[in-house]
């Protein structure tokens, strides 16, 4: 399908967006999808999708349940085998390079992680053993990510006592433990409530300002808060790339117009 945003739109937009001192680095290509397909027997969860991001960008990867962004963001992370095409983390090849690329990303899989009867601090404490961090190093390390996600009330309590914003926080804690420079995140807001939410947003500013994000949601207004671009998924297909502006666009000057124009959802 084709691109709605104009191409002159684009650049020049994604002109105005980057100075010029950091257009050399926003040219590196940090998260690649090269015709990623993922097949259950005859049904395709994800078909033929292609992007990247570059360095620093903070991209919203869109679309309605069921689209294929979960299956998409798995086989970026490595997590799950495409059965067609390839994704690179940091240049690094997924499936042959895994290792290699995990040092260089953070993954929040979608519900957070689930070690209920662990406190946080136990957790990011096995994970950094787990990473091999150890003496001064495991300690600061520990230490910054409590402090970025804003954990230090809850550290001593148990993750299954903790409010769904705090388990969300506590997942990010232990994917930025090995600062990485590239975050891969699935719903980090869904369920949340509105405190909850802008909690998680606040975090994920924060970490935008030196990293690479790519964020997934349903959720349009997450996209209007948070995002520069969006990629938008449907059935498994890319069927928007651009920013948002652009978007809107497309539904006239309504997001949620181009949303039911994109992925076919009628209201209601
Ligand atoms: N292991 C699997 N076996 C069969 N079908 C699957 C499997 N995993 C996902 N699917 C199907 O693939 C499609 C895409 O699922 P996926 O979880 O990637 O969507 P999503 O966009 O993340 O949705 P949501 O917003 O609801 O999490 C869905 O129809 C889902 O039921």
């Amino acid at each position: 399908m084709a691109e709605p945003a104009s191409q002159t739109d684009s650049a020049a937009i994604e002109l105005s967006k980057k100075s010029s001192s950091d257009s050399r680095s926003a040219e590196t290509t940090m998260i690649e999808a090269v015709g990623l397909s993922k097949f259950y027997g005859p049904f395709a969860a994800a078909r033929d999708v292609s992007f990247s991001v570059k360095k620093g960008e903070l991209v919203a990867f869109l679309g309605p349940n069921g689209a294929g962004k979960s299956t998409t963001m798995k086989m970026l992370t490595g997590y799950i085998a495409p059965s067609e095409g390839h994704a690179k983390i940091a240049g690094h090849n997924m499936m042959d390079d895994r290792i290699a690329g995990s040092h260089r990303l953070g993954y929040l899989p979608e519900n957070g992680p689930l070690y209920p009867e662990m406190t946080p601090l136990g957790m990011l404490e096995f994970f950094a053993d787990a990473r091999g961090l150890a003496g001064s190093k495991k300690k600061d390390q520990i230490d910054k990510v409590i402090d970025i996600c804003d954990l230090s009330s809850v550290i001593y309590k148990p993750i299954s006592k903790l409010s769904k914003g705090f388990k969300q926080r506590v997942g990010m804690s232990q994917a930025l433990l090995h600062e990485p420079d590239v975050l891969i995140l699935d719903e980090p807001t869904a369920g949340l409530d509105p405190n909850q939410i802008r909690g998680v947003r606040r975090t994920m500013r924060k970490l935008s300002e030196t990293k690479t994000i790519l964020l997934s949601t349903h959720i349009l207004q997450e996209v209007e808060a948070m995002a520069d671009r969006v990629i938008l998924i449907n059935e498994g297909r890319k069927v928007y790339d651009g920013d948002v502006e652009g978007l809107r666009t497309t539904g006239h000057g309504d997001l949620n117009e181009a949303f039911h124009e994109l992925t076919g959802q009628k209201e209601g």
